[in-house]
Parts: structure tokens; C-alpha cells; sequence
């Protein structure tokens, strides 16, 4: 299956879905998404708790089976062509579903195995991800017991070990210090910078304002807005479209009289 850009020749956008729609019981979660990530955006999805982002990213890497609808990476079918779509992208998922009763060096190191990589290429890039995130080369800590931010940390790594072609992130700067997000920032722009696509998840308005070449905002399962940065902004602080799009709730002072 291939996506209407490639036959017509143009080029292929790094993720695409079409017509996403997840139910969880009778929650309408994702309500018919459709969304095109161009190749070498920096592309943030924002949106309140609850709009429907980690569900759609789920979807879109092939985390979670839809309901309805497809999902493409980098062109290739993530349902029909999962080996092809899986090994160009790397995917830093919701909290931490990693294999976490390993320390950081053997997650890496397992995670190598799972993508075929030669060992010492894992070893290689393991020390330098382990220092440049410090996490420590010779860490024994259970990846369990690392802190949240840590946690978020080693995710991102395992999702850059194999060097991949679009990194899709939930939150990458939940829970981390600031000097670590500095460091991720840094990190990402360079991916980018380079050629890579990066989509990620963010409730922080400021770090996409600053990162981010194109922007979705999602709420109650729905698209929105989306489209590059300053299309989207029209002039106006991204809080304030975020707010007018999402509907914010106006406080009246009387609430939580009792507290
Ligand atoms: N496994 C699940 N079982 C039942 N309901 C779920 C499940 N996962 C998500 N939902 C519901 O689907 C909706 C969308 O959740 P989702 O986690 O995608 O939102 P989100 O935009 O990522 O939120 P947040 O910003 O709080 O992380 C919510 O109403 C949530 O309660």
C-alpha cells in the first residue's frame, strides 16, 4: 500500500494517518484523525488531558490496533509493512513501558539485540547516549528505580540507539530538570538539523513556540488546528490559539470556597 504522494512522485511525508479512530468502551478517545507530518518537521502535538494525543501517537506507530482508519511511517503501511515502517522510527512511548527490571546499560544493550545491531555498534553508542544523557556508562540501577525524569531519559535513548529516520515522542520533557531539557532540546534540534523528523507530545507551550517548525492541537478526540507554526499562531502568542481553540475555562474566584 502505498500513500497518493509517492505515485504521484512527490515526496512521501514522515507520518501520515488517516481517519484514526479508537474506542475504549463506549470513550470516543480518537475521533477520525487525519494528519500529515511533512519529513524534517519538528512537529508538536498539543492538546488537555485527556484530548486524544497519546492514543493517536500510539496508533500512529503501531502501538495500539485502530478501529478505523491507516497510519504510514515514512511511507510504509504501519498495519501491512510493520518490520519496514518499525525499524526507520524511533518511539519514546507513553510512561514507562520498557523493560525496566534491567539497568540502563542492558536495556540498551537488549534493545541493540532486538534491532539486529551489531554489538559493538551498541556498545559504541550506548556509552556515548548513557554520557551525553547523564545517566552514567556504568550505571547498575535497576531502570526501575531510576527517577521519573531518568526514566524519560533512557526512553529517549532507546528510541535513538539505532539511529533512526523520525523519532515519535509522548512528552520527552515530562518530569525531566531543566537542564536536562535543555539537553534534550539541544539533542533534538541537532536530529533534525540533520534530516530527521521529530513528532512529539507536549503540554509545555514555550518549549514548542520555541522548537517546533509545525503544530496539531487535539482536543475531545479531534484535530483542531494544524499546520506550520506561524500559520497556526497568525500573530498571536501560541497560549492564546491554544486557549481560543481548546476552550479555556474562566475562573470566577468562588471555586474551592472551602479551602
Ligand atoms: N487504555 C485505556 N482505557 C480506557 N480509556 C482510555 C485508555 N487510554 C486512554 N483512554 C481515554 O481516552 C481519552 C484520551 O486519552 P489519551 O491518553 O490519548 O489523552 P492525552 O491527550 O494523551 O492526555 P494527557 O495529556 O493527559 O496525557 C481519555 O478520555 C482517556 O481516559
Amino acid at each position: 500500500m502505498t500513500l497518493p504522494e509517492q505515485r504521484t512522485g512527490q515526496m512521501a511525508p514522515a507520518m501520515s494517518v488517516r481517519g484514526l479512530v479508537k474506542h475504549f468502551d463506549t470513550k470516543l478517545a480518537v475521533s477520525g484523525v487525519d494528519l500529515d507530518v511533512p519529513a524534517g518537521s519538528f512537529y508538536g502535538l498539543l492538546g488537555p488531558n485527556g484530548a486524544g494525543k497519546t492514543t493517536t501517537l500510539s496508533m500512529a506507530v503501531g502501538l495500539l490496533r485502530p478501529d478505523a482508519g491507516q497510519a504510514f511511517l515514512l511511507g510504509y503501511d504501519v498495519w501491512q509493512a510493520p518490520v519496514q515502517a518499525k525499524s526507520l522510527v524511533g518511539v519514546l512511548p507513553e510512561g514507562s513501558r520498557m523493560f525496566d527490571r534491567l539497568s540502563g546499560p542492558e536495556l540498551l544493550a537488549y534493545q541493540g539485540l532486538l534491532r539486529g545491531m551489531p554489538a559493538a555498534t551498541v556498545d559504541q553508542r550506548s556509552r556515548d547516549l548513557l554520557d551525553v544523557l547523564e545517566l552514567g556508562v556504568d550505571n547498575r540501577t535497576l531502570v526501575v528505580d531510576y527517577s521519573a525524569g531518568m526514566k524519560k531519559k533512557i526512553g529517549l535513548a532507546c528510541a535513538l540507539l539505532h539511529a533512526p529516520r523520525l523519532l515519535v515522542l509522548d512528552e520527552p520533557f515530562e518530569a525531566v530538570d531543566p537542564v536536562s531539557a535543555a539537553l534534550i532540546r539541544d539533542i533534538l534540534q541537532r536530529y533534525v538539523a540533520g534530516g530527521g523528523t521529530v513528532v512529539f507530545s507536549s503540554h509545555v507551550l514555550e518549549v514548542v513556540e520555541r522548537l517546533c517548525s509545525h503544530v496539531a492541537i487535539m482536543s475531545d478526540g479531534v484535530l483542531r488546528m494544524h499546520g506550520a507554526l506561524d500559520d497556526v499562531r497568525a500573530g498571536r502568542p501560541l497560549q492564546d490559539v491554544f486557549v481560543q481553540v481548546v476552550g479555556g475555562r474562566v475562573a470566577t474566584g468562588s471555586e474551592l470556597a472551602w479551602l
